[in-house]
């Protein structure tokens, strides 16, 4: 629905409570798009000092995640307006978005159906009756003043993500960690405020508000940033496998808040600051590395970390104070009066009459869940004989296994060096242009004919190589098509190869001297210096015998 809500919604002047709940903003007028308030400073409460501990040396961090994730839904959580990234500002606000007196919330099929899913898939128990409750905030783009969330009840607890960290540089180093998920519950988003410091003013746009989010929970299981950011992305991997959040950080679809603490091990765990909103999950591993030293130092210097809002300010790398953190009662969590109880239900509990489009069982969606990463990575090892490392790879890039799988079902080449072709040399283009796989220049037809080309023996790999950036080039014209007119193909008269070999060995006696002396692997240079002058067509195995038979 368009916007004549917001026109006509008319905040009117709301009176300041001093050192209320209510103190955060003060709304002083309306205009056709946009609530414009002005934002009072405040004070942030000291916290209780933390002891102060001997040995700086030895304090960890602790990491907790709060997530919220988008469901990906064509409309809202209680509300038909529609959901869709960078619309026209306030133009997918509902009456019910708005918060307009008389209207009621509606939950969304599909929202639920996506949180059971999710749940599922990250190990949780599924609450059959879960509950919402109002979360009171007084901010702008709230416009009812109170978040429905799950406080009490929420639709799933007692959850685990397990996730591969790499503690060196090489793959042979990962460690498969598992950080335990306390709960996920549903709420609604809210609006975005969009702060124009020149005018001190903030403009407000409610598309984004009632839009449904999954929020993670995850216990604080976790100790630096790159630990953190692994498990982000691996979460990221099964809601897109999932279907259920699109996962993308950029656009906001997948918003971390990060938890950190310091305490030396044993002790009880340390005061928190909260860092929110990360969207990248390399900025959030910077966060957290940066939150956990400034801590230490923090104690080290004979102070005490508050617990504190903060945000990471990716320009100069750190984390700085935002606003102070509410305490639990401020946020007067109570029951949501215009929504029951919801009901989920398995095979045992569903009522014998009921219309299937009424109930959501779990037990349904448990068995049309989709393969998830971690199986999907040890099917392709199993199956293809790839290496782990390699398996990460595929998965971690949309549309790139199904790119993989489409190749193998046309060409005679082994899985082994397929998978070299689609890591290293499609994947190398596909960065460098920034392209999706879907946006390829080569098909996996196309490719699946270039090796059959180098497997029967039509070229040579340095020559096939050539081909691949001609294909990129001119995605119009086929493998073969381009070994014809560039004439690649490989060269096995024997005259042209003993007339250059012998050349390449009057040009490097030492070379040759080295070789007679059992240096065997300075005769790949000379072959390498062969390949050089026939613009790598020489058929390999020739060039070798010829420059031994020569040698000797
Ligand atoms: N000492 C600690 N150090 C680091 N993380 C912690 C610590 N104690 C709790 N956490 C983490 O803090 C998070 C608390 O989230 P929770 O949603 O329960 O409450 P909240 O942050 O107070 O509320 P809100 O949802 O309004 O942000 C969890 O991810 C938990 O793992
Ligand atoms: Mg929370
Ligand atoms: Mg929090």
């Amino acid at each position: 629905m368009a916007s004549p809500l917001v026109r006509t919604c008319g905040f009117c002047v709301v009176k300041l409570q001093r050192g209320g709940w209510f103190s955060k903003y003060v709304l002083i007028s309306t205009n056709t798009f946009a609530f414009t308030i002005v934002r009072p400073t405040t004070v942030s409460p000291q916290s209780k000092p933390t002891p102060r501990k001997n040995d700086p040396k030895q304090r960890v961090g602790v990491v907790g995640l709060e997530i919220h994730a988008q469901i990906h839904s064509n409309t809202k959580l209680f509300s038909g307006a529609r959901v869709q990234f960078s619309a026209p500002p306030n133009s997918l606000v509902s009456f019910f978005d708005a918060s307009l007196p008389g209207t009621l919330p509606v939950i969304n099929r599909r929202c639920v159906e996506a949180a059971v899913m999710t749940s599922l898939a990250l190990n949780c128990s599924i609450n059959k009756k879960s509950l919402f409750d109002r979360k009171h905030y007084f901010y702008a783009d709230l416009p009812a003043g109170y978040q429905i969330t799950q406080h009490r009840l929420p639709i799933a607890v007692n959850g685990s993500l397990s996730y591969s960290h790499l503690v060196g540089q090489k793959w042979s180093q990962a460690v498969v960690k598992t950080v335990r998920i306390k709960q996920i519950q549903l709420e609604q988003d809210s609006g975005k405020s969009l702060h124009d410091d020149t005018r001190k003013q903030t403009l407000i746009d409610l598309n984004r508000a009632g839009v449904a989010l999954m929020e993670i929970v995850m216990e604080p299981d976790m100790s630096c940033g790159e630990e953190a950011a692994a498990a982000v992305r691996e979460l990221q991997l099964i809601l897109q496998a999932l279907g259920t959040c699109q996962g993308n950080m950029a656009e906001g679809q997948l918003r971390v808040d990060a938890n950190i603490s310091v305490h030396q091990p044993g002790d009880p765990l340390g005061v928190r600051t909260e860092v929110k909103n990360i969207n990248s999950a390399r900025f959030l591993a910077k966060a957290i590395d940066f939150e956990i030293q400034r801590q230490i130092d923090v104690l080290v210097n004979g102070g005490v970390v508050h617990n504190e809002t903060r945000t990471f300010d990716f320009k100069l790398g750190q984390t700085i104070p935002m606003r102070d953190k509410e305490s639990l009662q401020d946020y007067r969590f109570i029951p949501e009066p215009n929504l029951p109880p919801l009901i989920v239900y398995d095979n045992e509990s569903t009522p014998v009459n009921a219309d299937p489009q009424q109930v959501i069982n779990i037990d349904l969606i448990r068995v049309n869940l989709p393969e998830l990463p971690s199986a999907k990575r040890t099917r392709l090892v199993d199956q293809y004989g790839i290496l782990p490392e390699h398996s990460f790879v595929l998965v971690s890039e949309d549309g790139l296994t199904e790119y993989f799988v489409s190749v193998l079902q046309e060409t005679k080449a082994e899985p082994k060096k397929v998978i070299g072709w689609v890591i290293k040399e499609l994947l190398a283009l596909l960065k460098q242009y920034n392209l999706t796989v879907s946006q390829s220049h080569i098909s996996p037809s196309s490719l699946a004919e270039l090796l059959n080309l180098l497997e029967m023996g039509v070229i040579s790999s340095s020559a096939a190589k050539q081909v691949f950036l001609l294909m990129w080039k001119e995605c119009d014209k086929s493998p073969q098509q381009i070994v014809k007119e560039q004439d690649l193909g490989l060269v096995q008269n024997e005259k042209i190869l003993e007339e250059i070999c012998q050349n390449v060995l009057d040009g490097h006696l030492e070379e040759v001297t080295a070789i007679k002396k059992g240096n065997k692997r300075v005769l790949n240079k000379l072959i390498g210096l062969v390949q050089k002058e026939m613009k790598g067509r020489a058929d390999p195995i020739m060039v070798k015998t010829l420059l031994e038979r020569n040698i000797s």
